[in-house]
């Protein structure tokens, strides 16, 4: 059974989950799991010194617990889409079928243990006007505090960035503020090449 994790990295309101939904449609046998999903309980989340929680670093998240589910894909791919309701039950194996992961979330490439699984690794970036004007009008839980994206996501987003530069090489940065369409064209294309070359594979 062939397998191939895509990341899918980048700034907060990037166009993460955006990018990963199209790609998980036109993907078959794929399936997405989102970093978002993991965050700690805001009890477990500390706050610095300005008073902000600090929701953007590693610490806020069950990272051990995403690497435990990004492993049982890895281990029965098939079984793990088939628990899920992904595939039909009855469905015949065919070895030639590669099985896709896209791992999706603003610190994927930051936490080695599952930078080290991914295959394929692709960051959106958008600019800080763009980035602040979308937040704004997200509501996560809790919701933000006033002067929380200048005061401390925005520049974590660079301390994070430069962290996960410093350690990690190959990765594709996309441009985030080109329509949805040709960013996922780009990705799907390079994707499909990467499937195709698995495919190739004795
Ligand atoms: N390429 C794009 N162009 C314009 N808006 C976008 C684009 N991609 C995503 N968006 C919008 O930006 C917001 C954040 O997108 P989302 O995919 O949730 O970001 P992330 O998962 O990176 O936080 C959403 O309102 C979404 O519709
Ligand atoms: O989902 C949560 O529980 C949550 C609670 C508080 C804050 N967040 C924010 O979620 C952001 C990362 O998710 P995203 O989708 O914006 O990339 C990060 O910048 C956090 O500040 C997320």
């Amino acid at each position: 059974m062939k397998t191939l994790v895509v990341g899918v990295g980048g700034v907060t309101n990037g166009g993460k989950s955006t990018l990963s939904q199209l790609l998980h449609q036109k993907l078959h046998n794929s399936c997405i799991i989102p970093q978002d999903s993991y965050f700690k309980d805001d009890c477990f989340v500390p706050v610095d010194s300005n008073g902000f929680k600090q929701y953007d670093t590693l610490d806020a998240l069950h990272m051990d617990k995403m690497l435990i589910e990004v492993q049982s894909w890895r281990r029965d791919p098939r079984s793990y889409l088939r628990q899920r309701g992904l595939i039909p039950k009855d469905s015949p194996a065919d070895d030639k079928e590669v099985y896709v992961l896209i791992v999706e979330g603003f610190l994927i490439f930051n936490y080695r243990p599952l930078n080290e699984l991914i295959d394929r690794r692709y960051f959106l970036e958008i600019s800080y006007d763009v980035c602040k004007k979308r937040r704004s009008s997200r509501v996560y839980s809790p919701p933000d505090p006033p002067g929380y994206f200048d005061g401390y996501v925005w520049p974590m987003y660079l301390k994070n960035r430069e962290e996960m530069k410093s350690s990690t090489s190959e990765i594709v940065y996309l441009d985030g503020l080109k329509p949805k369409d040709e960013v996922l064209d780009v990705v799907y294309g390079d994707v499909c090449q990467a499937i195709e070359r698995l495919q190739g594979q004795s």
